[in-house]
């Protein structure tokens, strides 16, 4: 290039318009290295590579790419501020944001940050949140955008630099040219979010062939990649909220544990089959070479949803799985020929038994929730044992005499299941961590580590297994969760089955699936309502920030069901017609049979739909399906469908629980919005007919 700030700076034609921006590192003893900028119209790369130059940051150490004077028009990204009206009085003058709310001056932002000085003015200058987002958005660099999202939000300087890594300064070496510096610097943390060194062709294939949506392969946040890569002396819980990467930090940790050991047995898995399907498969996509294995105690990475793992060990077991099951229920068991479903079962034993007890009782989800909770996890197999237990967390009370009525129930249920010769998931679970106790480590099919997705909808004895299924010791649980998507089962304190985090436990907060409108929609949902998380902790949504901004979610109110449908229509037509990918819009319903009826009614009106009931997508038409099919996927655009009063929340859940568990059921509704709504990256609509739902009503 002719004239360019950066004598490295290089262009390449790609095709007849477009062209590529590189910068030439001659370093003294590798071979050349490129550093790739992106692909522009012709004339933007040529403006682009004379202007900008690839930077080693002299306060942070990160590599950056960088004007030489700050573009206009990033200072001038200020959205509301319009032009003064003539004839009007001047309003009075917005304070300065990040001054006014939190303190930063310019020295902090220049000289703990690293920002250049016209920057931080820029930052400064804004007067609201939104305008800081707007300027974070032009940031050419991600550490640039980061630590103003974390401005924004009124991080601490400390933990801005923490999180970003800066205090891990890539520091020069006596006689190096400044391109060594920089290729050395490139592994630096801040780096690593924008950059990453590719030094084999099939790896730079499949990140070019990956796409958008694929970044996360590649680009770790410093957090994310902490946690991706660190040795925890025992149990460790992430959280953070809908899309901050929970799933992707899983992903990459069970990568790294596989490839720094591999001869060790890694146990990747979460709540559902379907939802252990889509990690292996993005397992794969983030490294085809990753050793699968196939099954308990092989070398390599075994990604199962729960109840097929413990169902593997029932396999395993074979006939030593008689000898457990004695302990869940006082006398051996012939093996079983049939596997049914916790909620399976229950209304028929209520019904013998008739028992003795408030009608509010009187309900199969109360002594699911029993059986769950209480008497398979501290494996009592007599009346008596039942007597004595205590029963934490359970809200309703139980006297002796309703202990009896509700014991003969739990006795008539599992002796019709020894008639039918069935066994529920959770007794397999049950089971099977007492037959892993007992004879585990012997058979050898123990795993060194297990990371586990979703962690808040797993039950008391999901945890038990999992507690036996990972040996003791260093990195044995790595935990991912978060605590307002529960939107099964019950609240479940770790440290009862043997999971001590105690300190070991961390929180993500960038939310990388949807803009910023988005997010604060779905938090919007959680406001009013108390979480508790599983260390008895209260969780709240402090510090959630995105990256990316959108349109202001589209609310759909309507005066008949006939009128919603037709316009949700019209909107989806409308994106179709701006040539949205189908498959990446999703119309998402409370329950299967107003799946069915969104679809059908979008048929009659000539918008084809797909109603899915697994996590099966990549069809050719927009799909329909239930909130709780959803959780763990996401789309581009979703259209929450007929969030009316008496629909969300679903009277019939709520009818069904116990008085006393009936709070913790609206609670699960509201989480169950919350993760609807979290689906969508780039647009959110939301619609209802007559009157709205309780739960939009005094939320967003
Ligand atoms: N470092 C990253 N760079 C780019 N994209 C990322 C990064 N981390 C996560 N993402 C993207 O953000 C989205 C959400 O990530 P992920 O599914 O891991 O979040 P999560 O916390 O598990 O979400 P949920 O709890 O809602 O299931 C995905 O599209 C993922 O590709």
């Amino acid at each position: 290039m002719n004239q360019a700030v950066d004598s490295r700076a290089r262009t390449a034609r790609v095709d007849q318009s477009w062209r590529a921006v590189l910068y030439c590192l001659d370093t003294k003893d590798q071979e050349r290295t490129y550093v790739y900028a992106g692909t522009w119209e012709h004339d933007t790369a040529i403006e682009r590579a004379k202007t900008i130059k690839v930077n080693l940051n002299a306060v942070n150490g990160a590599v950056e790419l960088i004007a030489e004077t700050m573009p206009a028009e990033t200072l001038a990204a200020r959205p509301d501020v319009g032009a003064p009206v003539v004839g009007l009085p001047k309003p009075p003058a917005a304070l300065p944001y990040l001054e006014s709310q939190f303190n930063y001056t310019i020295a902090d932002l220049v000289e703990m940050l690293g920002f250049d000085e016209a920057s931080a003015r820029g930052l400064l200058s804004a007067t609201s949140e939104t305008e800081v987002l707007a300027i974070a958005e032009k940031f050419e660099n991600a550490w640039q955008q980061t630590a103003a999202l974390g401005l924004a939000v009124g991080d601490s300087l400390d933990k801005i630099r923490d999180d970003l890594g800066l205090n891990e300064k890539v520091e020069p070496v006596p006689g190096e040219t400044e391109d060594d510096h920089i290729v050395r610097a490139l592994q630096h943390p801040a780096s690593k979010m924008q950059f990453t060194f590719v030094e084999d062709d099939e790896e730079l294939r499949r990140i070019i062939e990956g796409g958008d949506f694929g970044a996360w392969r590649v680009f770790l946040h410093p957090e994310q990649a902490r946690y991706a890569t660190r040795k925890y002396n025992g149990p460790f819980r992430l959280t953070g909220g809908a899309g901050t990467g929970k799933t992707v930090v899983l992903l990459h940790r069970a990568r790294h544990l596989a490839r720094a050991t591999p001869e060790a047995s890694v146990v990747l898995t979460t709540f559902t089959k379907a939802l252990a399907e889509n990690l292996r498969r993005d397992l794969e996509r983030l490294d085809p070479e990753v050793q699968l294995a196939e099954g308990l105690g092989e070398p390599g990475v075994l990604v199962r949803g729960l109840d097929q793992l413990s169902n593997a060990v029932r396999g395993k077991a074979g006939t030593s799985y008689a000898d457990a099951a004695a302990v869940i229920f006082g006398a051996a068991i012939e093996p079983a020929r049939s596997l049914v479903g916790a909620a399976d079962g229950w209304r028929e034993a209520i019904d013998d038994v008739s028992p003795d007890l408030p009608t509010s009782l009187l309900m199969p989800s109360f002594f699911e929730g029993e059986y769950l909770h209480v008497i398979l996890p501290a494996r009592l197999t007599t009346e008596q044992e039942y007597f004595a237990v205590r029963r934490p967390g359970r809200g309703v009370a139980l006297d002796r005499k309703k202990r009896a009525a509700v014991w003969a129930v739990v006795d008539r249920y599992r002796k019709s299941a020894r008639i039918s010769s069935s066994l529920s998931f959770p007794e397999i679970a049950a089971i099977s961590a007492v037959w892993l106790e007992q004879r585990g480590a012997d058979a050898g099919v123990l795993a060194e580590h297990v990371l586990i997705d979703e962690a808040q909808d797993l039950t008391p004895l999901h945890w038990q297994f999992l507690r036996a299924l990972a040996g003791e010791g260093k990195d044995d649980l790595f935990i991912a969760e978060d605590t307002h998507q529960r939107i099964y089962g019950q609240h479940v304190v770790l440290s009862r089955y043997g999971i001590k985090i105690t300190g070991r436990s961390r929180r993500l907060t960038l939310n990388y699936r949807t803009t910023e409108e988005n997010l604060r929609y779905a938090l919007g949902l959680l406001s009013g309502a108390q979480y508790v998380d599983s260390e008895s902790e209260q969780e709240g949504v402090h510090g959630y920030r995105s990256a990316r901004r959108g349109p202001q979610p589209l609310p759909l109110a309507a005066a008949s069901n006939a009128e919603m449908n037709q316009q949700i229509a019209e909107v989806v037509r409308e994106w179709l017609a701006d040539d949205v990918d189908p498959s990446t819009i999703a119309i998402l319903a409370r329950t299967k049979g107003e799946a069915v009826a969104a679809r059908d009614a979008l048929n009659a009106q000539g918008v084809h739909v797909d109603v899915i009931t697994t996590q099966q997508t990549g069809g050719d038409k927009p799909v329909a399906l239930t909130m709780h099919t959803a959780k763990g996927m996401e789309f581009s655009r979703v259209v929450l469908y007929d969030i009316s009063d008496g629909v969300v929340p679903n009277e019939y859940a709520l009818r069904n629980a116990a008085p006393e568990e009936r709070e913790d059921a609206l609670l699960r509704e509201r989480s169950l919005l919350y993760v609807a709504a979290s689906r969508a990256r780039d647009a959110l609509v939301v619609s209802w007919h007559g009157k709205v739902s309780e739960l939009l009503a005094e939320g967003p």
